[in-house]
């Protein structure tokens, strides 16, 4: 399979402290990696620097064999790297498929002012994009919430419209931000499976979780990071009999690595 994106001897200082450390990986086409690690491990900071939101010390991050670390993450992300699950980026006063319609906008660099004041070529273009929303609305389970105001969804199926939008910037990886965080067993399943649903029609998902038995349902691969350092990868089942993992995860206060 080929690869997506290429993480090179990447480090990130921060005064004397070593976030993360040297660490390489891949991610290959049409596969989803997890991120995993005790607390402070490094992984929300190589988040940071895989979307472009912080600058590497060294290393470097490519992407189709481009290299985008040090690109402004508005760029990165027209590049094709994606961060679902900011909030913020959800317009909440406005319904669930407008949402997704604007975020065709984004990736079509059309006038988003169009958008707003209904002129002649937005309307043209709003066709086109209302069409390809409710697909991707239909695909996560928002069909019959398209009208919904965004404030007005539960938990669950905000999360689900952050990767609505996140698709419809047709992202060649996306990159998900604690996906099961503050869900019960019912949503994270639910979400476990959606998640396998866009694998299998061809996207490359790279997340990092703390929820073990979601990462070890989910991934194709796993990568773990203990103080700043990648320590292990290799499939759930390598990294739960891996004895460095075992090892990172007893000495932290972090749930077991087993199931
Ligand atoms: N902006 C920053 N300035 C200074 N130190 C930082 C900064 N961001 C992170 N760190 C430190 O870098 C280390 C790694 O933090 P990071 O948040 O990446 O870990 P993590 O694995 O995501 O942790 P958690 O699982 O608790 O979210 C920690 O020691 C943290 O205190």
């Amino acid at each position: 399979m080929a690869e997506m994106l290429e993480v090179s001897g990447i480090t990130k200082r921060f005064g004397g402290l070593v976030a993360v450390n040297n660490v390489s990986f891949s991610v290959r086409e049409k596969e989803i990696l997890s991120v995993i690690g005790p607390n402070g491990a490094g992984k929300s900071t190589l988040f940071k620097l895989i979307s472009s939101f912080l600058r590497p010390t060294s290393g470097e991050v490519r992407l189709k064999g481009e290299r985008i670390s040090g690109m402004a993450p508005h760029i990165a992300a027209r590049k094709g790297v994606v961060r679902t699950f900011q909030e913020t980026t959800i317009f909440k006063n406005m319904s669930v498929r407008d949402n997704v319609i604007i975020a065709h906008h984004l990736r079509s660099k059309a006038n988003l002012a169009g958008f707003f004041l209904g002129t002649g070529a937005a309307r043209a273009d709003e066709a086109a994009f209302g069409q390809s929303a409710d697909e991707i609305l239909a695909l996560l389970g928002l069909a019959s919430l398209a009208n919904e105001i965004a404030r007005n969804l539960p938990h669950g199926h905000l999360r689900a419209l952050g990767i609505a939008i996140g698709l419809a910037t047709d992202p060649s990886i996306l990159l998900l931000d604690e996906p099961f965080a503050g869900m019960n067993h019912e949503e994270t399943m639910r979400m476990v499976a959606m998640v396998r649903r866009l694998r299998d029609l061809g996207l490359t998902i790279l997340l990092v979780e703390h929820d073990m038995p979601a990462v070890m349902k989910i991934s194709d691969r796993i990568v773990v990071l203990n103080f700043g350092q990648k320590i292990a990868e290799g499939t759930p089942s390598e990294i739960q009999a891996n004895d460095k993992v075992i090892e990172a995860y007893l000495g932290s206060e972090d749930e077991a690595i087993g199931l």
